[in-house]
């Protein structure tokens, strides 16, 4: 039976790339700016906002869709006899049900290390994510639980699990839509002059928010909670366009401990299960280095260049080197240069090898927050701020 599932998930997955290449060659893609040449089926990191709205983009996908919603739902109905399908949140409206939201899948956002994710675009204007796990092998009432802890995680920074939907051999679950798209996709996904615009306030806005998400997530259960994945194609823009994270509790919910190699990990991270609250703050720093230089420290659809991040800024030496590492988009920015030499360093400081020499995830939104209101304020005094472990020479 998995074996047929397996199939499929690869047959629809050929299609929808083969969908992606077709709109590349004709120039309609509304967000991809090139693909990978590999085109193999094998484990890919594809992160692509789907526009809805793209003329033509729904309907192909609708298109494309029938036969995998058309099996998603006969597994459904295979188990519903028992079971009590799909499970809101507390507090969220439960203005759609399971039919519905298999019925309204408009798009096919990409497959990541936990499953595939879908949108569903519901009539009554509610779009929503709909990830489908792949790799959960957790007795149905540990993963009901495991879910709790996530539902009960509730912060204006955090994306907020809504629904979920769990039987023997099905697990989904359902969150906000966010239709900017993540911010890997805003930094790496469009080349040359269609490239998003990114100002200094929108990338301190996003780091901010983010930093403040997971220093929450830092706090829940007895202060024990890890996020485990902390990555730019995991933040999205909250309403305020701070930044909000997402796909956090997913690291522990897999079977199988999922190697760790590059990008975003921290050294000591071998494996899914090595993860921590220092190696969040690690991947963090990651994220603050690739929003001051716009370079990707790992693979996404567009074929970027892979840039070292660390050993990129361990690299310069003195001021004038370290302009060098910005992203010139920021170098636009009237007076605000000291501020990301600060946030530079503390993107360093998140990044120190040894994971007892970071900081803890509150102190680095205080370093951060103090900068941010600052900034806010136009105060132009200096304020110094406490970096430890900080290895950039300015
Ligand atoms: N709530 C959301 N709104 C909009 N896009 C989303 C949302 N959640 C995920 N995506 C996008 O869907 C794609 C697949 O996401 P998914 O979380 O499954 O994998 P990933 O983030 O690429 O990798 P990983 O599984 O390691 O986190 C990514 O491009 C991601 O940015």
């Amino acid at each position: 039976m998995s074996n047929i599932y397996d199939k499929w998930e690869r047959l629809v997955e050929a299609v929808i790339r083969r969908e992606q290449i077709w709109q590349m060659f004709h120039d309609q893609s509304p967000s991809v700016s090139s693909i990978s040449s590999d085109f193999s089926l094998d484990y890919q990191v594809i992160d692509m906002p789907f526009d809805f709205s793209s003329p033509g983009g729904s309907s192909t996908y609708q298109q494309l869709f029938p036969p995998a919603v058309e099996n998603l739902r006969k597994k459904e109905t295979s188990v519903e006899k028992g079971d009590s399908g799909l499970v809101f949140i507390q507090g969220f409206n439960p203005a759609f049900d399971l039919d519905n939201m298999l019925n309204s899948i408009a798009g096919f956002l990409g497959k990541g290390t936990f499953g595939s994710a879908y949108m569903a675009a519901m009539d009554n204007g509610i779009t929503v994510v709909l990830k489908r796990l792949n790799v959960v092998n957790m007795p149905e009432k540990k993963f009901r639980q495991h879910l709790e802890v996530i539902a009960n995680v509730r912060h204006e920074n955090v994306s907020a699990l809504r629904a979920y939907y769990s039987s023997k051999d099905e697990k989904l679950m359902v969150f906000d839509h966010y239709s900017n798209g993540s911010v890997s996709a805003m930094l790496h996904g469009k080349n040359g002059e269609n490239r998003a615009q990114l100002d200094w306030e929108t990338r301190l806005r996003i780091a901010v928010g983010a930093a403040r998400g997971i220093a929450h997530i830092h706090k829940q259960s007895g202060g024990k909670l890890v996020h485990g994945n902390i990555k730019s194609s995991n933040i999205f823009l909250n309403s305020q366009e701070y930044g909000c994270v997402s796909d956090f509790g997913m690291a522990n919910m897999i079977a199988i401990p999922v190697i760790r190699t590059a990008g975003y990990h921290a050294p000591e991270v071998k494996n899914t299960r090595d993860a921590s609250q220092a190696s969040d703050v690690y991947s963090f720093g990651i994220l603050l280095l690739e929003l001051l230089t716009r370079k990707s420290p790992s693979h996404v659809i567009g074929g970027v260049e892979v840039v070292d991040l660390v050993k990129l800024v361990n690299s310069v030496k003195g001021k004038e080197q370290t302009a060098n590492v910005f992203d010139v988009e920021l170098l636009r920015n009237r007076n605000v240069e000291e501020q990301m030499v600060k946030m530079l360093q503390i993107g360093m400081s998140c990044v120190a090898k040894t994971p007892r020499k970071r900081p803890k995830m509150d102190e680095v939104v205080k370093m951060m927050e103090v900068d941010y209101e600052r900034r806010n304020s136009e105060t132009t005094a200096l304020i110094e701020m406490q970096i430890p472990n900080c290895r950039l020479v300015v």
